[in-house]
């Protein structure tokens, strides 16, 4: 059995669709255009290409993008005023400070620092403990677009033996919890795990998300799985050259193709997801903010 390949570009698309839509009808029935605000501190390269893709995305969708670069010797000082602005305006809706950030800044304290209403990475302790306890939070967009596609794929995902491998607070723990709450008996797999291979050959829905380039074998899925690989690890690649890299998946893609149901790529799986959901966050955010209904087809 080979798997079908999920198209995350695809859907992706089709969310960021959704997203422009509710924007039209944000703008032309309340005079509401979402923001956000990226913040980007020192110049990592390949943070310098995914903060222009979400500039690129989020004015593609109609809405207001703002990006704001900081030289890498910023002070906590300086971020925590720019934020603090960002805070009080109330054309931004959405703010994100790309991670990582250099050494003497605490992403812990920055997240502190957003407004959790503004809060579209939904890492802030707030959003974390709303969303354990079953309330409305903003959603971390990685987990948030892995559960739509999932939805998408699987229906209903209702007493379903999930295995997340991974527990950051990015996406390992907030994934858990969205599966939980679809009703899907849930294990959180990680480095200390006794025997991760028995451990993931039970699940029907495997999420990767460890940051280990093709960790996970062909042989701990099981038959007909929906492997969803979140991993962006680049490695060498001198068959394309001296100096060259590519990108992988924590899923050792060829040997789970052989073995899954479903699976997705990398690139192109849950990466253009992620940017997508991003929006939408942006989109919820915006709403809740102004005391509009939640924007259907955007939430988990
Ligand atoms: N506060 C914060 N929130 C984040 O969500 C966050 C962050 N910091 N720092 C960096 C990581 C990384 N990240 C990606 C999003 C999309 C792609 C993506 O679209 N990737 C394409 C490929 C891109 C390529 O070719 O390089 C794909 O998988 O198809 C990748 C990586 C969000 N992150």
């Amino acid at each position: 059995m080979t798997a079908e390949i999920l198209d995350g570009k695809a859907f992706g698309a089709k969310i960021r669709a959704r997203v422009a839509d509710h924007v039209a009808r944000l703008v032309a029935d309340h005079d509401l255009r979402p923001g956000l605000a990226v913040v980007l501190v020192g110049e990592d390269p390949a943070s310098q290409v995914y903060v222009r893709n979400k500039g690129i995305a989020t004015k593609e969708a109609g809405m207001k993008s703002v990006e704001h670069k900081l030289p890498a010797d910023t002070t906590e000082a300086d971020l925590y005023a720019l934020i603090d602005e960002l805070n009080a305006d109330p054309t931004i809706h959405g703010i994100l400070v790309q991670f990582p950030v250099p050494d003497q800044l605490s992403e812990r304290d920055i997240v502190a620092r957003i407004d959790p209403a503004k809060d579209v990475d939904g890492l802030s302790v707030t959003n974390a403990g709303l969303l354990a306890s079953g309330q409305r939070a903003m959603v971390s967009c990685t987990p948030l677009g892995c559960l739509m596609l999932l939805r998408e794929t699987l229906g209903s995902l209702s007493g379903k033996d999930a295995v997340v491998i991974g527990r950051s607070n990015l996406v390992g723990k907030p994934m858990a919890q969205l599966l939980l709450r679809d009703s899907c008996t849930v294990t959180i797999a990680h480095s200390r795990t006794a025997d991760i291979a028995e451990t993931v050959r039970r699940a029907d829905i495997v999420v990767a998300a460890v940051g280990r380039p093709r960790m996970v074998p062909g042989d701990w899925i099981k038959p007909g799985a929906c492997v969803i690989d979140v991993g962006i690890n680049r490695i060498p690649a001198p068959e394309k050259g001296e100096g060259k890299t590519r990108l992988v998946g924590d899923v050792d893609f060829d040997s789970a193709r052989e073995v899954a149901g479903q699976i997705t790529p990398v690139p192109g799986g849950v990466g253009p997801l992620t940017i997508a959901c991003l929006l939408a966050n942006t989109v919820t955010a915006a709403c809740r903010i102004n005391g509009l209904d939640e924007p259907e087809g955007l939430t988990a």
